[in-house]
């Protein structure tokens, strides 16, 4: 007889022995995390010992220690594995495991997380797994390939994989015949656990005498945390620097429909730690939630007993919950000097409180609430075949965690769950727009002047209330002489002008502040006497409130520009639209095909490019570096066209395909793409 699962229970997962699985995640932003995780519940669901972690926490003997292993890795930068897999790839890569068949034994599994719109779409998921096949390890399911710019993102790939995933498992790894799999309606443990340093009374009081957490810290005094402006006490961030912000103006005029900030940052590094920066560095800022909104959480979910109480380390709930010593979720860091932390802590420097409910929450929800009808809507927001009810509730109007709970008052999430359902925040990087020596650093301790254009995301949704994305709320009232934690994200080699990098001819082609990290590198190269030519497309809505740096231009003589204006007038002639029966794509390389009909008569960058095409094509004979920053959209399939035609119309090569495999030819050029 099975075993009976009974609704309100918290069902821990059989030990079986020989029965594991580890789940490995390389993740940016976080939506391979996700991922993972939703990957470990079915696997614990089907009472395999599961373990979820990044890919640089494990050592490869490690993985021999499981039944099998799945890999979740998004692909970032120019087709680079994300920064939390560098030791585990650099690992994997060593010469000397070469033909040692080291991972015979190990059986795997890989999902990528990637977008079409760059050139090398889930290269990072496509190398790890031909790296794990040539070290002797066996696929025993079919890797997937999620790609965000399909109607249903990521979740249009990764669902029914993950389904067929699920029955391949149950068949190859059948049970035993008295136990079936966790249902979807009972809840599993908790994987961390809050605890508070002083015991509550069942009444709610602390028990007297205990003013101290375990590390004997004392709990700061109380202040009126429930106003104004996000708090300036720091966390300890690993890896980042202290910035002090020195200017936060508005880029756009006041009638403009974007917020652009131009935000300049004094960063102090120790000497002994100066990081390597370039232009095409990116600044890394760490956004902290509004006393308000933390207030707010707080009192929905009736934790203002607990709130400013001190905690107690983040342990696993168990120590059978085996996360290779992982006591905390990965990015959650604690507060600096030793203080003690409180959940009001966690919810305002850590916890994405303001962020879109994501799947794993929506499900976890139904287990706190008592209301039947709640209930059954939770349930049926995150059903099969719902994908596009989920959208609407959720991404379309940027709905936000505290608002969703709004909705479903009777809700209750017990405080010491929280770290288990709210994402931890993470940095949002910024490119640096200032380069040459603006961009030298000055003094004993290295003081760096870093400046970024940050495009304030603002949505007007149909929530009638405006809404703002977590960093861009964040940095709009920031003061200067704020102090901040950032952190330095390193460029791509061949942009720095070392290696005589500087004398090969640049073709930039940007959107909006997607300048921002082109203009910082021709300011590098300025510092040179022998620079290459610089071919600058930049597309913007008008002349009079986003040609960013436009009265900057004139300082490079080397550098030509060629703006689009396209919400200016303009004159028709100067556009060439894409003639598709001619210069249509030959395909083959997997590219995603440019859709043509949404530019006719429009004035925009990949027009100039195909008028251009001869001086394009005189730049593309000698090793160019092409640069493509911007929008996400459309943007970077047509100005790859756009590139491609201008080398068919200038003789560079004959024929489309042929255009296609020189763009794709690191012989012939060097791409560097930065789109969001
Ligand atoms: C700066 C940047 C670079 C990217 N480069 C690539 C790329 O080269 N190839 C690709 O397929 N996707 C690329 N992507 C898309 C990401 O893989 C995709 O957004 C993914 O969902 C991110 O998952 P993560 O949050 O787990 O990192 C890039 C995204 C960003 C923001």
């Amino acid at each position: 007889m099975g075993i009976a699962y009974e609704e309100g229970q918290v069902a821990q997962p059989l030990s079986i022995n020989g029965r594991s699985i580890v789940i490995l995640y390389g993740s940016e932003t976080g939506n391979s995390e996700e991922i993972a995780l939703e990957l470990g519940k079915m696997s614990e669901r089907l009472h395999f010992r599961t373990v979820v972690d990044e890919m640089d926490s494990f050592k490869l003997t490690d993985l021999l220690r499981f039944s099998m292993a799945i890999f979740v890795t998004s692909t970032t930068g120019q087709g680079d594995m994300p920064k939390n897999t560098t030791k585990f790839w650099r690992n994997l890569r060593r010469e000397k495991l070469n033909n040692t068949n080291c991972l015979g034994n190990l059986n795997f599994s890989i999902f990528g997380l990637g977008n079409s719109s760059y050139q090398k779409f889930n290269w990072a998921a496509r190398k790890l797994r031909v790296r794990l096949l040539q070290l002797g390890a066996s696929e025993f399911f079919k890797a997937g390939e999620g790609d965000e710019r399909h109607n249903d993102g990521i979740d249009s790939i990764y669902l029914p994989w993950q389904q067929e995933l699920r029955a391949s498992l149950l068949t190859n790894y059948p049970l035993p015949d008295s136990v079936t799999p966790i249902p979807d309606d009972i809840q599993l443990p908790p994987r961390y656990t809050l605890r508070l340093a002083t015991s509550i009374r069942p009444g709610g009081e602390t028990e007297e005498g205990d003013k101290q957490d375990i590390l004997g810290n004392q709990p700061e005094e109380s202040t009126d945390n429930t106003r104004g402006l996000p708090p300036a006490d720091m966390i300890s961030i690993p890896s980042t620097y202290l910035a002090t912000l020195s200017e936060n103006v508005r880029a756009t005029p006041q009638g403009h429909w974007q917020d652009v900030r131009e935000l300049a940052l004094e960063v102090r590094f120790p000497l002994n730690l100066i990081p390597r920066y370039a232009a095409g560095s990116c600044v890394t800022v760490y956004p902290k939630n509004y006393p308000e909104d933390v207030q707010s959480l707080i009192e929905l979910m009736g934790w203002q007993d607990v709130a400013d109480k001190p905690l107690t380390g983040h342990e696993p709930e168990s120590a059978e919950h085996d996360h290779a010593g992982e006591t905390r979720p990965r990015g959650l860091y604690l507060k600096e000097n030793g203080t003690s932390t409180t959940l009001r802590d966690l919810l305002t420097h850590n916890l994405d409180i303001t962020s879109v409910p994501r799947r794993h929450f929506i499900k976890e929800l139904v287990f706190f609430t008592k209301d039947p009808r709640e209930k059954e809507r939770l349930k049926e927001l995150t059903s099969p075949g719902n994908e596009q009810d989920l959208y609407d509730y959720t991404s379309r109007p940027r709905r936000t965690i505290i608002e969703m709970l709004r909705d479903f008052p009777c809700v209750r999430i017990p405080f010491n769950w929280a770290l288990n359902l709210i994402p931890t925040i993470r940095g949002r990087d910024f490119s640096i727009c200032n380069g040459g020596a603006s961009l030298e650093g000055k003094g004993g301790e290295l003081t760096l002047h870093v400046e970024v254009l940050a495009a304030l995301v603002e949505f007007q949704t149909i929530i009638r209330k405006p809404r703002q994305g977590l960093c861009s709320r964040y940095l709009k009232h920031l003061l200067p002489g704020t102090t901040l934690r950032v952190g330095i994200k390193p460029a791509d080699k061949f942009l720095s002008p070392e290696n005589s990098q500087h004398k090969r001819p640049l073709i930039a082609i940007a959107t909006g502040t997607g300048i921002a990290p082109i203009h910082a590198l021709i300011e590098d190269r300025a510092r040179f006497s022998r620079t290459g030519p610089v071919f600058l497309f930049y597309g913007c809505r008008s002349k009079d409130a986003d040609f960013y740096f436009g009265n900057d231009w004139a300082r490079h003589p080397n550098v030509r520009v060629v703006p689009a204006f396209s919400r200016d007038p303009f004159d028709l002639a100067d556009v060439i639209s894409a003639e598709p029966n001619c210069l249509k794509s030959a395909g083959g390389l997997g590219l995603p095909e440019p859709t043509y009909d949404y530019d006719v008569n429009k004035n925009y960058v990949q027009h100039h490019i195909r008028k251009h095409a001869k001086e394009v094509g005189e730049l593309m004979r000698q090793h160019p570096i092409v640069c493509i920053c911007g929008n996400a959209g459309k943007m970077p399939a047509s100005v790859r066209a756009a590139l491609c035609d201008a080398l068919v119309l200038s003789n560079v090569v004959v024929t489309r395909e042929e255009a296609e495999k020189f763009m794709a030819d690191p012989k012939n050029l060097s791409m560097w793409q930065e789109v969001w």
